[in-house]
């Protein structure tokens, strides 16, 4: 588990370019709401206006209705005020409303063509990615850059519009005390660029420590992670990485918090200053004329209306590195290359017969690490070809690239004499079908479960696959029948049922071609017994590349590849691979000898690892 000091992801923060931020890419998600973008920015000038022409009402009231004692005037303008300020609360309402639906709308799009993304990859992706760190950047990410978002734009147009409109006024009304104001705004400005910076640093620190830690989440309390730790009692080491992990989140987290907090104290000591500022100029004609009454109480409005959204502008800058950041790390996922996608004129196979070919394949995972070399082994329609050999010698990756989750690096798979390269995938995967030894099932019903291969299977269908699967009984005695959820929290199925089920799921499928990896651990003899006549039901009639590790499978296989060190060191028949006493022969001898030894129940000596 991954463990990086707050040092080494400031380092790796920082050199982030701030000028290669893709503007464009950005903006391209926006591109569908342009209709909508531009009624905002409508709707928030017409409440620049309101709100500009608020002060300018103070102002009559102060310099004509309030000296005068003209009642009937000042009731005209109370009135008139009250309309703006009720009018000016309805648009923002709208306003609110339309840039909300635009951030969502811009993040489910962002979220799900991510999502479409992330399935097109190839397993490659998937090994060297963790899991906790996808499920960060599609939760935690997108939910950041929403909120974002969702704010950036609007008060963006919006603060831009009423600086505007307020200057304007102001000039209108007086030009020495408008340039006066103005000469304070730098103060606010110059600080903003600085402040940003710092933000889009630890911002980008925290998403990344944030994704450390949920990939360690989901990895230390799965099943399977609370168990090793358990049975390696390592709760005390996993919790004091835990605790590392979460220190470092809480001190960005403080860092981002106290940033901001300065920001802002700088800046309301600026905006509280201004006002005091306006009266001791105007006060003492510092500007020639001396101004009205009426004009220096409006210039004090106008001075929050300036200095708020100014304040807000220098925030946004700090949003904008934020969100760029964000928007940042969800594009890395987009580059990631699909590697293995349908070519424009891939191939359909419309009814497959079934011919498997590797044709002097070589493949690695990883560079400079050969895994298969030259392999070349065929299937033909109906046939059952055995897979044999030593652990790690490659078996599961051949089934791998049958099953086309990688591309070789040299040679090719053929399906009925197409390159898997030019065969549409949807095509692959109608006519492939693989049964693991872990059998995945999801928090759903059996049904739902089944229903997986073939959604429009009808309760007949999924009956007779159960019988043939020898699960039907089974399901049928539990209390909901297929209607009873399994799964990760769902109804305990035992491995053999599981693996029963899943056979019955690929009899649903129907598929020409089986890859078939053989349970190595023996399950009592009545459940093999019945998984082995499940597995005969679905082989039967289909051709069938098993990884073997029973006797009785290797003995009925047309063809025996023994797979050495990446490559088919031998292959024939079980008695034509005996007579050659090659690796085959020796591996027999070893494997059944110790099997006999083990376990010398007959039933049990059959099944035979050559894993
Ligand atoms: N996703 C992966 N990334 C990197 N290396 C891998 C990956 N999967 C397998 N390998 C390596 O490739 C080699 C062949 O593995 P493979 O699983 O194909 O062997 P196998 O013959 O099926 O072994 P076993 O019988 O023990 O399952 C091994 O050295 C293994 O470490």
């Amino acid at each position: 588990m991954r463990f990086m000091t707050p040092f080494a992801v400031d380092e790796r923060a920082k050199r982030v370019p701030l000028a290669s931020v893709p503007w464009k890419r950005i903006g391209s998600y926006f591109k569908p709401y342009r209709l909508l973008l531009a009624i905002v920015v409508v709707v928030i000038a017409c409440s620049a206006v309101v709100g500009a022409l608020q002060p300018v009402i103070i102002r009559l009231i102060v310099d004509r209705a309030l000296p005068q004692h003209r009642t009937g005037l000042l009731d005209h303008y109370v009135l008139m005020m009250l309309a703006l300020i009720i009018g000016g609360g309805l648009l923002g309402v709208l306003q609110t409303y339309i840039t909300s639906l635009i951030g969502q709308s811009v993040m489910n799009d962002l979220r799900v063509s991510l999502y479409r993304h992330l399935h097109s990859l190839s397993m490659s992706f998937y090994g060297k990615t963790k899991t906790g760190e996808i499920l960060s950047r599609m939760t935690n990410d997108v939910q950041q850059l929403q909120s974002v978002v969702t704010d950036t734009y609007g008060s963006t147009v919006n603060n831009l519009l009423t600086v505007t409109v307020t200057l304007i006024t102001m000039y209108a009304l007086n030009a020495e005390l408008a340039t006066f104001s103005i000469v304070l705004l730098p103060l606010f400005i110059l600080p903003t660029r600085q402040v940003g910076k710092a933000t889009y640093r630890v911002r980008k620190a925290t998403q990344e420590k944030l994704a450390d830690l949920s990939a360690h989440l989901s990895e230390t309390l799965s099943q399977s992670g609370v168990l090793l730790i358990k049975l390696f009692g390592r709760q005390a080491e996993q919790t004091a990485t835990f605790s590392g992990m979460s220190q470092s989140v809480k001190q960005l987290q403080l860092r981002q918090a106290l940033i901001g907090r300065w920001f802002f104290m700088s800046i309301s000591i600026i905006t509280s200053a201004g006002p005091a500022l306006i009266y001791f100029v105007g006060g003492h004609t510092l500007f020639g004329r001396p101004p009205s009454i009426g004009t220096l109480v409006a210039f004090t409005v106008f001075l929050t209306r300036l200095f708020g959204p100014i304040a807000s502008l220098a925030n946004l800058g700090v949003n904008v590195y934020g969100s760029v950041a964000l928007f940042g790390r969800l594009f890395e996922y987009f580059d990631e290359c699909k590697e293995i996608a349908d070519k424009p004129d891939a191939v359909h196979l419309e009814s497959p017969v079934g011919h498997v070919e590797l044709r002097d394949v070589s493949f690695s995972y990883e560079p400079n690490r050969p895994v298969l070399s030259h392999l070349s082994l065929c299937a033909k329609p109906g046939e059952m070809i055995a897979l044999v050999g030593p652990s790690g010698a490659g078996k599961t990756t051949v089934s791998s690239l049958v099953a086309r989750l990688y591309d070789p690096v040299a040679g090719a798979v053929y399906i009925d004499g197409v390159d898997l390269r030019d065969l549409s995938l949807a095509s692959l995967a109608n006519t492939i079908g693989v049964v693991t030894q872990e059998t995945y099932l999801f928090h759903a019903t059996i049904a739902e479960n089944l229903r997986f291969a073939k959604p429009d299977a009808t309760e007949d269908e999924l009956v007779r696959a159960a019988e043939a699967a020898a699960i039907h009984e089974m399901i049928a005695g539990l209390p909901n029948g297929y209607d009873t959820l399994v799964g990760e929290r769902g109804h305990k199925l035992s491995g053999g049922e599981k693996q029963r089920l899943a056979i019955a799921r690929m009899i649903l499928k129907d598929p020409r071609i089986v890859l078939l990896d053989e349970a190595t651990s023996a399950l009592d003899s009545a459940s093999e017994r019945a998984v082995q006549d499940a597995l005969a039901v679905l082989l039967k009639g289909r051709t069938s590349i098993v990884i073997a590790h029973r006797m009785s499978t290797i003995v009925d296989a047309d063809r025996i590849y023994v797979i050495a060190r990446g490559t088919v060191a031998e292959e024939g028949t079980h008695e034509t691979l005996l007579r050659t006493k090659g690796l085959y022969a020796e591996l027999y001898r070893e494997q059944f000898e110790r099997a006999l030894l083990d376990a010398p129940d007959l039933e049990r000596a059959s099944l035979v690892t050559f894993a």
